[in-house]
């Protein structure tokens, strides 16, 4: 018995050192039983790796999902104090604003501006990685110098609505936070549905429970006017024929939002952007990753339609944007119901916010080409079927009767901005890289 066991032992472990027998004489044997020996080895070796591996991957996942039911990152004393003094007017009949979205591009900025003349904000913001997340919590820095608190939170989370609107009497939300990118909707459609449908419809039933009830601001899009060919692009046009999914959502943000004005009596404002664009702005945006890549010495690509026709965007400046998001506030009534009932007809508006002066792709790049002083490498494709549309023109008739708005920054200027901004963020001209970027210019010019 313990022969055999010495045997099968030396079968297993055949090239553990003292294990060899000697008698075990024969060439081709020995060979043989090294070959095997290895073999052994090396299948135990890779068992032992996998049931390692395994076992580290189901504690990982055991660490995630006991992070995400144990340690909710709002909630306390401290925290609800935060909350509280963020919401707080500093003006005589103030606003408290609820800004969802707020670490965003648009977001950060109004809430910046409504920060500025006193009223009281609190941001709320997932900080996704839909694009470096390291920009959204730098724009929440920037925030909390200007004393606005960003709850981390997700417009999907029920209970944090109900808890936030529970401790403050918010006048007003301003919903920013969406799944942005007209492209990005073929890769990820679900993330479109998630945040731009189902995140609203979650913000609306808070907003429709609460008491008193917030007027809500909101952003639409000026992609809803898809395939819309009567230029310029009116509120009263049709919005049926959308190319993208992300329009898509933001016209069923539309439909939605009108209804709960009509059964819950909440003030509605929809406000359709066009391309907004400036500093602090999003990576995922044309302008932004051309100024990236030109900058890099790397190739952009420029989108063409059919017949080489340029593509054209109104290109809107944020700070118009920013003026006409507090004009909208500023001229919301009240919503009309409470606690979830209706007690008469409430606003519901739509407005475009555009510059109402289309520009080209073409140009955009040249613009930025002179601001940069750096050549781009042009790669010119024919645009495809991906959900953009050839051309965007606001009629803004309507925002400035109504709102006041007035847009006063053209392309030219604004992009003058960014670049600036852009240059300063990301460190030209105070290191290395402003170092590269001289050699860059004097190569390239
Ligand atoms: O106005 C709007 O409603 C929309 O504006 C932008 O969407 P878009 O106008 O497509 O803005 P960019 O992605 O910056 O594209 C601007 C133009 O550059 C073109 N483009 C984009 C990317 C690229 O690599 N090359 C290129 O030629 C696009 O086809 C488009 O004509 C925003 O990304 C949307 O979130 C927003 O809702």
């Amino acid at each position: 018995m313990e022969k055999k066991m010495r045997d099968l032992e030396d079968e297993l472990f055949p090239s553990t050192p003292g294990k060899v027998k000697i008698e075990r004489a024969h060439a081709m044997n020995r060979q043989f039983h090294r070959c095997f020996a290895s073999t052994s080895t090396m299948f135990l070796w890779a068992l032992f790796l996998i049931a390692l591996t395994a076992s580290y991957l189901s504690f990982q996942s055991f660490v995630d999902t006991s992070s995400k039911y144990f340690t909710a990152s709002w909630g306390g004393l401290h925290w609800e104090r935060q909350v509280r003094a963020s919401a707080i007017p500093r003006r005589p009949n103030g606003f408290s604003v609820l800004v969802t979205g707020a670490a965003g591009f648009v977001g950060s900025h109004v809430s910046i501006a409504l920060r500025k003349r006193g009223d009281g904000v609190l941001g709320l913001d997932n900080f996704n990685s839909y694009y470096d997340p390291s920009l959204k919590k730098a724009r929440k820095t920037l925030l909390a110098s200007h004393g606005v608190f960003v709850v981390e939170g997700d417009v999907n989370d029920a209970r944090l609505l109900a808890k936030l609107l529970d401790i403050v009497p918010f006048s007003h939300v301003m919903h920013l936070a969406a799944q942005a990118g007209v492209r990005y909707a073929i890769e990820n459609p679900n993330s479109y549905v998630h945040s731009n449908i189902a995140g609203l419809v979650t913000l609306l039933e808070a907003c429709k429970a609460a008491d008193p009830q917030p007027a809500i601001v909101w952003a639409s899009s000026s992609s809803v006017y898809g395939l819309n060919e009567k230029v310029p692009f009116s509120e009263s046009d049709t919005t049926d024929r959308p190319a993208s999914l992300y329009a898509a959502t933001k016209k069923a943000g539309e439909e939605i939002t009108h209804t709960y004005n009509h059964i819950y009596g909440l003030s509605i404002t929809g406000l359709r952007f066009f391309t907004v664009y400036g500093p602090w702005g999003r990576p995922d945006m044309a302008y932004f990753s051309f100024t990236r890549n030109i900058l890099q010495g790397k190739p952009i690509t420029v989108y063409r339609g059919k017949d080489r026709v340029d593509l054209a965007r109104d290109f809107t400046f944020i700070d118009d944007i920013v003026k006409g998001c507090v004009a909208s506030l500023d001229t919301a009534e009240k919503s009309t119901g409470s606690g979830g009932k209706k007690r008469g007809p409430a606003q519901y508006r739509i407005y475009n916010l555009g510059n109402t002066s289309p520009v080209t792709v073409p140009t955009l790049v040249a613009i930025l080409e002179r601001h940069l002083k750096v050549k781009a490498k042009k790669n010119i494709i024919e645009m495809p079927g991906n959900g953009d549309v050839p051309f965007t023109h606001a009629n803004i008739s309507l925002a400035r009767r109504e709102l006041g708005y007035k847009p006063s920054t053209n392309l030219e200027a604004g992009l003058k901005k960014f670049v600036k901004w852009y240059l300063s963020y990301y460190g030209y001209g105070r290191t290395n890289a402003g170092k590269n970027l001289f050699a860059f210019r004097v190569a390239m010019l």
